[in-house]
């Protein structure tokens, strides 16, 4: 499908126009889970998922049928400066990997009853390098959350974005500083594994980028300083909440894209659920500042989806739990 946007203003006013959870479905739901067989609060945070899921599908008692999880690949201009552990090929390299099935996402979305869908953003013409110019044109920037708001199914039931692009930890980290504040050393990380050497090398890359660009405005940050694939996954998010399907945010990069969108409009991530924690060190400082809590912390720095994948078969669970437990009526089992 197409997107209802053609200008990046426009896609700002979609933003604003959002609209919040049912209040009746979250009355609903909070009812029903007091009538479970079990004591009050006992299935401790899938309670809360459960009560806020059923709010964004308009229901007292969903399901999850369909999740699927969107891969977006892009390329990086930055990486002329070496900044990351791996060259820049590997991006298409992955990009066929994941296409054959022969990548870490093919499996975990497999295990988590989830579709794939890989979605390569011109790869073969990188952003520019940001320390240069800004990465992307505003022509460019839309048509890549244009690509993004296109990927999402309209019918799906619970979304994953995430993300493959090398050097692209460069990038999140100076959208990050951008958006949120604090130098380019409090968001800077070692990626795939960059040593101190290109630790160093990395941070003053963000920090020049950051002083290079006016990024006062956080759809500007995502022009000037993000990818392709940032864009998309904010696309994708801005969709889902469109489509009222909530979303599972994925590890680093994937935060930092969401949050240019928490920053343009407040609550534009109300739909959405940090999946993980991820080992790249600023990601914690990120979720922080967008106050949401990881589900998961199993000390991935992957990305690809893979701990929003992971975090897919919690959410499941903890619907399964609220729509399909027995009530205490319903069992015979004296309430409390
Ligand atoms: O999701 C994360 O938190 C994460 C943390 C570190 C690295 N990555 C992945 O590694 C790539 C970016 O790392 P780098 O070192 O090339 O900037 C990109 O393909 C990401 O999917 C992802
Ligand atoms: C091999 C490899 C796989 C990845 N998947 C996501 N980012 C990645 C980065 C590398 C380097």
């Amino acid at each position: 499908m197409t997107a209802p946007f053609s200008t990046l203003s426009e896609f700002r006013a979609l933003l604003e126009a959002a609209t919040g959870p049912d209040m009746a479905s979250i009355a609903g739901a909070k009812e029903r889970n007091g009538q479970l067989t079990k004591p009050p609060g006992a299935l401790g945070r899938l309670e809360e998922l459960a009560i806020w899921y059923a709010g964004w599908r308009d229901t007292d008692r969903p399901s999850i049928e369909k999740p699927q999880v969107i891969i977006f690949a892009g390329n990086h201009g930055v990486c002329a400066q070496g900044v990351s552990a791996f060259p820049p090929e590997v991006t298409v390299q992955m990009v066929a990997n994941f296409e054959h099935g022969g990548a870490a996402i093919n499996q975990l979305s497999k295990a988590a009853g989830a579709s794939l869908d890989v979605v390569a953003l011109d790869l073969d013409m990188p952003t520019q390098d940001f320390t240069v110019a800004p990465a992307m044109s505003e022509g460019e920037v839309v048509l890549a959350l244009i690509a993004g708001w296109a990927a999402v199914e309209p019918e799906t039931d619970l979304l994953v974005t995430g993300e493959m692009g090398i050097g692209n930890t460069t990038s999140a980290a100076a959208v990050a500083a951008a958006v949120l504040g604090g130098d380019a050393a409090d968001w800077t990380g070692r990626g795939t594994g960059v040593d101190d050497e290109g630790l160093a090398r990395k941070t003053d890359v963000v920090a020049r980028g950051l002083a290079l660009h006016d990024t006062t405005d956080p759809l500007e940050a995502l022009r000037c300083l993000g990818g392709r694939e940032l864009a998309a996954m904010a696309g994708a998010i801005a969709a889902a909440r469109h489509h009222r399907i909530p979303v599972i945010l994925d590890g680093f990069i994937c935060s930092a894209a969401a949050a240019t969108l928490e920053k343009a409009v407040a609550g534009s991530l109300d739909h959405t659920v940090a999946g993980h924690l991820s080992a790249e060190g600023a990601h914690e400082r990120l979720l922080d500042a967008l106050g949401k809590k990881p589900l998961l912390s199993l000390g991935l720095r992957l990305g690809e989806g893979s701990g929003g994948t992971l975090a897919i078969n919690v959410l499941k669970s903890a619907i399964a739990c609220h729509s399909d437990m027995a009530t205490f009526a319903e069992a015979g089992v004296a309430a409390g």
